[in-house]
């Protein structure tokens, strides 16, 4: 599987700080999703903005659909890249959702018509067309991020770097944003890296990379690493829901497979096995 993204021998420091990332490798396969947990301060961040080079490394090198990041590159790379960010507010910079979409397309000598058409199907694929002539301060959290994802999807991507995107949301407005992310995921063919605290977001990755002080501790399945309580207490990870529950029926005595499965694979296990339903 082609790597979309390439990090090799990494090193990053802060001025007046220790070192945070020294001879740092990873790779991200494309069309994967990829979680990065870890402690506050661990560096996930710090890694998103190292990859869109809104920092630079002090030695190593970062390769982004097969180019190389740096200064020359830049806009060739960052035409692959879409964050959206925490705060939803600071991600605002047009008067209206519609032209808050159009601003990112600007400067980028798309004739006037074909930019509405992207504005208007960017719009539609989060659900947000209708909404096109409100001024973003009126609209909810989960709204925001929406039109955040729709400005991100109007420059075409390759890939989606989601940082604590859905963390100022409620829980059905998360959930609203994991589904667009999971279903966009599959129509455009994007890599989604997502930088989160929430175990259940980080649980529907293909692989979770655990990071810590700057070093990447873990890097495997959501089933391999959600079932090792004792090692995501280590490193102040919520156990998920599932996991606590088999921990719980283990203590009654029964067998359940060591494997990590989420809220519906549980439900179903539990009714073929111990009802036989
Ligand atoms: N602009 C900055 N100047 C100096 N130090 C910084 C800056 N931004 C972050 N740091 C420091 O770098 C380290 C890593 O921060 P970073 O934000 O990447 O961590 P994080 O894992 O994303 O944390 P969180 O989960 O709290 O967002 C921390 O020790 C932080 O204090």
């Amino acid at each position: 599987m082609e790597n979309i993204i390439e990090i090799n021998n990494l090193s990053f420091k802060y001025p007046e700080q220790d070192s945070l990332f020294s001879s740092l490798d990873l790779s991200i396969a494309a069309n994967q999703w990829i979680a990065i947990v870890g402690q506050n301060g661990s560096g996930k961040s710090t890694l998103a903005r190292l990859i869109d080079r809104l920092l630079v490394p002090d030695s190593g090198d970062i390769h982004v659909a097969g180019v190389a990041l740096n200064d020359e590159n830049l806009l060739t790379v960052r035409g692959k890249i879409g964050m959206v960010f925490q705060n939803p507010d600071d991600q605002f910079v047009g008067a209206t959702v519609e032209d808050d979409v159009a601003f990112g397309l600007e400067n980028r000598q798309i004739d006037r018509e074909d930019m509405k058409t992207i504005v208007e199907n960017s719009l539609r694929a989060v659900g947000m067309w209708d909404y096109r002539d409100r001024i973003p301060a009126s609209l909810s959290g989960g709204q925001k991020q929406r039109v955040a994802i729709a400005g991100i999807l109007a420059i075409k991507p390759q890939i989606l770097i989601l940082d604590e995107s859905t963390s100022m949301l409620d829980p059905q407005g998360r959930r609203e944003i994991i589904q667009l992310v999971k279903e966009i995921k599959s129509r455009e063919n994007l890599t989604i890296i997502s930088i989160t605290h929430d175990i259940e977001e980080a649980a529907l990755a293909d692989r979770i990379v655990l990071i810590n002080k700057g070093i990447v501790v873990t890097d495997e399945s959501p089933e391999q690493l959600l079932n090792r309580t004792d090692f995501l207490n280590n490193f102040e990870l919520e156990t998920p829901f599932t996991t606590q529950l088999v921990t719980e029926l283990r203590h009654l005595g029964i067998n359940v497979p060591n494997k990590y499965m989420n809220d519906e694979e549980l439900i179903s296990w539990i009714k073929k096995s111990l009802f036989q339903m």
